[in-house]
């Protein structure tokens, strides 16, 4: 069975490499879709009964994992330097170091590992992490699930 939670965060970055205007520093409000898989819990009387996770519990963890840092957060590559430098420069800055260029293939990618890890170290075996769909605008989405994960290359995710 599947279910899915939709979250919605505010980040700035930019595309240091793009050849048109997605390399100035701008933002996005980021819709994150996020489907796990796992059984329906049959055990009668508990608080679960009928469902895969309680869907306040799928808030609370993921919130915790992924959205609440990434919120209002500036998400900067590691290799974009003069910018990186700037936000290092700005005291309690809320900032995001990737390895990789802010792109919303490379964040879906980021989200659904950072995701994979958190279900599999909390909820081994009853849950899974099935698929991640990240809007970076509401006309532009990236999808990854298990397939596409293991075939894509995030060499190195550095937070801070
Ligand atoms: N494959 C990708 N292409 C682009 C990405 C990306 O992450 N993956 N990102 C950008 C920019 O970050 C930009 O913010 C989005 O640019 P754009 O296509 O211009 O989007 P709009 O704001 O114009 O969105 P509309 O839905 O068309 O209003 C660029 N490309
Ligand atoms: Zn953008």
């Amino acid at each position: 069975m599947l279910i899915t939670r939709k979250f919605e965060f505010d980040a700035g970055h930019r595309i240091s490499t793009h050849l048109s205007q997605c390399r100035n520093l701008h933002g996005h409000r980021y819709v994150l879709e996020v489907t796990i898989a796992g059984g329906i819990i049959a055990d009668a009387g508990v608080p679960e009964q009928g469902m895969v996770m309680d869907f306040s519990d799928v808030k609370r963890v993921i919130r915790e994992a992924l959205v609440d840092r990434w919120d209002h957060a500036f998400l900067v590559y590691a290799g974009d330097t003069r910018v990186l430098e700037f936000l290092q420069s700005l005291e309690n800055h809320k900032t995001v170091v990737l390895e990789v260029q802010p792109t919303a293939e490379n964040l879906a990618l980021i989200a659904f590992d950072i995701l994979r890890h958190t279900f599999r170290n909390r909820y081994a075996g009853r849950l899974e992490l099935e698929h991640v769909r990240l809007f970076e605008t509401p006309n532009c989405w990236a999808d990854v699930d298990k397939a596409v994960f293991k075939s894509a290359t995030v060499d190195r995710i550095a937070e801070s």
